[in-house]
């Protein structure tokens, strides 16, 4: 079993010419989390997760385990133990899900021991096969799998690398109902062993499934919490809504806003 770490962000700031994208984030997540990152667009939500992995540069403190990432580089971050995916999957189409997980495997190894042939299925990736349910589609082509299913190949390339914090942009972004709910079951299995951040824009898988939250709006933290809690924050409702909580609009839940 992985050694649980959790993240401590302090004073996080991200400029982009003179812009500030990510404006003083203090952020706490603690080991085993599941905490999904929500907020309107342009809020700073990737940017906070482009900082955490090395591919912007920021000021302030991020602290992995007690370990300071900023100013280490992209692979530096990764090889600490920190993976994360994209909102479009990136998979190998032309190879088989067994090789995905397998180059995965090997990022951390030698070319030799990579090109070296091995018999059977290494355990780590027969693992990670069986926790995102891709057993029996081991050896088709990545390519031919559905859009659940590549995004579950994804998390399955970050489990064998024995990533102890997953960072996931949008994980259930054009999934089907069933699909989300096999996404949110894999990612609270995960997260018995591992620290998962997930943003999100589905406020009803949100609901279902983050065990805290926190609000990202204009770079800073607006809220945190339960789901409950935040639902009930006004400011939150106020940035959703887009105008002060009150009358009717104070029994509005973020959840029932379409398209947040
Ligand atoms: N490389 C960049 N150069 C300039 N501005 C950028 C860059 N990356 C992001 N931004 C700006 O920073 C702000 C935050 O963007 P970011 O993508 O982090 O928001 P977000 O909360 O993830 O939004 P979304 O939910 O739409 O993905 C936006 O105004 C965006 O235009």
């Amino acid at each position: 079993m992985s050694e649980l770490s959790g993240l401590e962000i302090r004073g996080l700031r991200v400029s982009f010419d003179g812009f500030t994208a990510v404006d003083g984030v203090d952020l706490d997540v603690t080991p085993g989390d599941l905490r999904f990152l929500i907020g309107p667009n342009g809020a700073g939500k990737t940017t906070l997760v482009d900082a955490v992995t090395g591919l912007v540069k920021a000021q302030g403190s991020v602290l992995f385990g007690g370990a300071e990432l900023l100013g280490r580089s992209v692979h530096r971050i990764a090889r600490s133990g920190i993976g994360r995916t994209f909102q479009t999957a990136t998979v190998f189409e032309e190879l088989t899900v067994l090789q995905n997980l397998d180059i995965a495997a090997g990022a951390g190894r030698g070319m030799l021991t990579m090109l070296r042939r091995r018999k059977g299925v290494p355990e780590p990736v027969a693992r990670a096969l069986e926790t995102v349910g891709l057993t029996d589609q081991a050896d088709s082509l990545a390519g031919t799998l559905a859009h659940g299913q590549k995004q579950w190949l994804e998390i399955g390339m970050l489990l064998v690398q024995d990533v102890r914090l997953l960072l996931l942009d949008e994980p259930v972004a054009g999934m089907s109902h069933d699909e989300r709910e096999a996404t949110g079951e894999l990612l609270e299995h995960i997260s018995e062993e591992r620290t998962v951040v997930v943003i999100e824009h589905d406020m009803d898988f949100m609901r279902s499934f983050a065990r805290s939250v926190s609000v990202l709006h204009a770079g800073r933290v607006l809220s945190e919490g339960t789901v409950a809690e935040v639902q009930a924050d006004p400011r939150v409702q106020e940035v959703y809504l887009g105008h002060a909580a009150g009358g009717a609009v104070a029994s509005a839940t973020v959840p029932e806003v379409g398209g947040v």
